[in-house]
This record gives C-alpha cells, structure tokens and sequence, in this order.
C-alpha cells in the first residue's frame, strides 16, 4: 500500500519528500524568458526540479495553495505537475489540507484522488473529525492514502494542537485517533495509509509522541527554511523508519545562478545525504 511504497523509496533513494512549492519568483530567468504564460513558466521549471531529484526522491509534495494564487493558469500548471509526477512513475502528495462535512469531503476525495487532478495522497486536517476523513477511506483500496495534520511546524500549532485535554495534548489524542480508525481500514500493509503530519519545530513531548506514532507513517515539515534541524528529526523517527522530510523553499527557491539546472541537481543531492541521516 500507498505508505509502504513510500517507505521503500525513503530506505532505497532517501527520505527526502520533494517539495514542489513553486513562486513565479523562483523561476528562473531563462525559463521566464522562453514562456509566455504562468503556467508554462511554472510547469518548465517543476519538470526541471522533479527531473533533477527523482533519483533520490522517496515522493514529491505539491503546495496548491502556490498555483492557487496564480488563478485559473496556476492551477493548469498544478494539474499538469501532479500528472507530470505520476507520469513518471514517481508518489505525489497533494498538500491540499482538506477537511470538511462528509458529504463534502467525499467531492473534495474524489476531485483530489481521482480525476484531472488525481494524486496519490492528500493532506487532511482533523479538526472536523471521523467523518470528515472517512469518506477518503474508498479511495484507500486504490492504494491512496491521506497524511492528516497532528502537530504542524508552525509556531501557532501550540494554540490548539498543544490543549490538554484529557491530561494529554490533543495532537496525542490525534494520533491516537488514527491508530484506531485504521483498524476500519481492510488491505495488506504495514503502515495503514492514514499517515500523519508531524513536525518536529515545536515539539515538547516527544517520548509520549513516539509512544503513540510508533506504526503511523510520518509527513515531517519545517527543514531548513522553518529552522528544524537533522538531530531533531532524528530524535523522532524510529527504529522501523516511519517517516519522510519535506523540504520546499530549501530545494527550489533562490537560485539566481543561470545554470540553475546543475544547482538543482547539487541541491537535490545535497538533501538527500543530509536526510538520509534521519534514518540511519
Ligand atoms: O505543519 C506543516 C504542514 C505543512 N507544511 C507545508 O510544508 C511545506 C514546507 O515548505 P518549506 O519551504 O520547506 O518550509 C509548505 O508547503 C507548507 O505549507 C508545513 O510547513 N508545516
């Protein structure tokens, strides 16, 4: 299933999960000049970025919040990096964060899991609950899977994810969460394919936490530009290697040079020895 394959990647290539979280300013200069439109800008240099990492890529994360912003162009050109991805052999992670009633979340499924815009996994937030995530659970049989936020790398994740309730935080009670509703999940794997998002930014209980993902397969953001560093990671991930690293602006951002296409490759390599680190 879905998060077993990822883990094969992460052990045989690395544990980096590509992210391809494309501004029109991280284009470079060569490729603005060749295009004329957004999405043929943006499109020109994914390929270039997914082409120069899939050697060591475990699976490839696309932030459409990116394409969003550039309007209807923005999202032909997030269609086409999806395809392009899945084109290729390689797992794409729609980093969506969709969460919504059930009979909502079931459109939001299928437009995510199938389709124009079909992608391999789809990122989730729990805060509406069981019923907003299980209509994702059809879509598991055709090995997909769903990577649901539990404690995220950004500051204000203490407002909410870090309430103790019932004597623990409710990020734990997340996590938990998905430990037993994958029982209700049927299928031959060893990590259910609901994964969850952990970043290791603002951790605090990080014995209890491990106690609680220890068969949950982890999302990990915040390397790099968000400042989480190898040994933090490191102290998450466990014996049976339970999770990939993202890195967005850290691969693709900020390249001026104009042999931008060897800096992806160097940066690509780069990252993944560092993360391999993670799970040695
Ligand atoms: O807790 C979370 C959940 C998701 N993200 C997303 O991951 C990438 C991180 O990008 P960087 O450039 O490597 O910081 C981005 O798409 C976020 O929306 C996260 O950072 N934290």
């Amino acid at each position: 299933m879905i998060m077993d394959k990822i883990k094969e990647r992460a052990i045989s290539r690395s544990p980096f999960c590509v992210g391809i979280d494309l501004r029109m300013d991280h284009v470079p200069a060569e490729l603005q000049n060749s295009f004329t439109k957004t999405s043929d800008k943006l499109v020109a240099y994914a390929k270039e970025a997914i082409d120069a990492s899939k050697e060591y890529a475990a699976c490839y994360k696309v932030q459409i919040a990116c394409y969003e912003a550039e309007g209807l162009d923005g999202m032909v050109a997030y269609q086409q990096i999806v395809s392009y991805i899945r084109s290729i052999g390689e797992i794409v992670i729609a980093d969506v964060k969709r969460g919504d009633i059930g009979s909502t979340a079931g459109l939001y499924a299928k437009g995510h899991l199938s389709g124009d815009f079909e992608a391999d996994v789809v990122t989730l937030s729990p805060y509406m609950g069981k019923d907003a995530i299980s209509p994702y659970f059809d879509f598991f049989a055709k090995d997909k899977g769903a990577f649901v936020l539990a404690k995220t790398s950004n500051e204000g994740s203490k407002d909410f994810q870090d309430l103790i309730i019932d004597g623990q935080p409710l990020y734990m009670s997340v996590l938990q969460k998905l430990k037993e509703w994958s029982k209700e999940i049927p299928g031959d794997y060893k990590f259910s394919p609901l994964g969850a998002v952990v970043g290791v930014n603002e951790l605090k209980d990080i014995k209890a936490l491990k106690e609680n993902s220890k068969d949950t397969y982890l999302l990990i953001p915040g390397y790099g530009a968000q400042g989480a560093n190898i040994e933090d990671i490191r102290a998450l991930i466990q014996e049976n290697k339970n999770g990939v690293i993202n890195v967005s602006r850290g691969y693709t951002a900020g390249i001026k040079e104009s042999d931008f296409r060897k800096v992806l490759s160097q940066r690509a390599q780069q990252l993944a020895k560092e993360l391999s680190e993670c799970i040695k």
